[in-house]
């Protein structure tokens, strides 16, 4: 085991400590929507997981719910600290999935569409679900990679399993795809239905958020722009 990660355990610090630390000095962000999972040791998860369940603990008991008399609640401490480190936020602690470029070996350069991918998040300003489908439109040339077609989902899904606010959600997509495929355009379209919205607060069930990004020539070209919207047929 590395010696730093020996001494910062023998001082006692709790292991969000540790990784706020390395953050902090490589000067690197931690929002609630940034992937953090550079920063974060082999074994760290799971003392991660023991640190968030006994935190979690806390929040219960100062809810005042018996966890120890209650059947139903004497472990949800721990399954809440699960759901959120290895499923629902997944998407901050562990590394991209990975993606097979093959090259555009046909010099593909008609458009392509891919959707609805369903999309599932949480919003950052009260952990609600945010429930959604997401479209993506592709304009590749001779020089784009081509991925495949599951991977769309893959790293949709990657990025929304963080606390999100959906305007930030796909734009952070849109970078990840630009980057990965480098096409000449493309467009990102989310619709989603925000349970902070529905479950609480103003306890609207119909209002939803609809809201896209379109770079290169979904952007430039409003010929192309209104065949993309045209095809996906929401
Ligand atoms: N722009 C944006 N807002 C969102 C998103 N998800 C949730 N929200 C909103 O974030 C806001 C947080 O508002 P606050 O006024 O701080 O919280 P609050 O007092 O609980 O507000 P209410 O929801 O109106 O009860 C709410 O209006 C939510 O509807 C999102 O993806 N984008």
């Amino acid at each position: 085991m590395n010696e730093k990660l020996l001494n910062y355990r023998a001082a006692g610090m709790p292991v969000s400590a540790r990784i706020r630390t390395r953050l902090m000095n490589d000067g690197a962000r931690f929002h609630a929507n940034d992937n953090i999972a550079g920063y974060i040791m082999d074994g760290e998860m799971d003392e991660l997981l023991d640190e968030v369940s006994q935190r979690m603990q806390g929040v219960l008991e100062s809810l005042v719910i018996d966890t120890a008399g209650d059947h139903n609640s004497r472990d949800t401490a721990r399954r809440v600290a699960k759901m959120y480190l290895r499923e629902v936020f997944g998407g901050r602690y562990v590394p991209a999935p990975p993606v097979t470029e093959f090259p555009n070996a046909a010099q593909l350069n008609e458009m392509m569409i891919i959707g609805p991918i369903t999309v599932r998040s949480a919003c950052s300003h009260h952990l609600c679900p945010v429930m959604g489908r997401v479209w993506i439109g592709v304009m590749p040339n001779r020089h784009s990679n081509l991925i495949g077609l599951s991977k769309y989902a893959r790293l949709a899904g990657w990025i929304m399993s963080r606390p999100q606010i959906q305007e930030e959600a796909v734009v952070q997509l849109a970078e990840l795809l630009q980057e990965k495929v480098q096409p000449d355009g493309l467009a990102v379209l989310m619709e989603a239905d925000h349970f902070c919205m529905q479950w609480r607060g103003v306890k609207d069930n119909d209002a939803r958020m609809i809201n896209s990004v379109m770079r290169g020539s979904f952007h430039d070209d409003a010929a192309l722009r209104r065949e993309f919207f045209a095809l996906i047929k929401r």
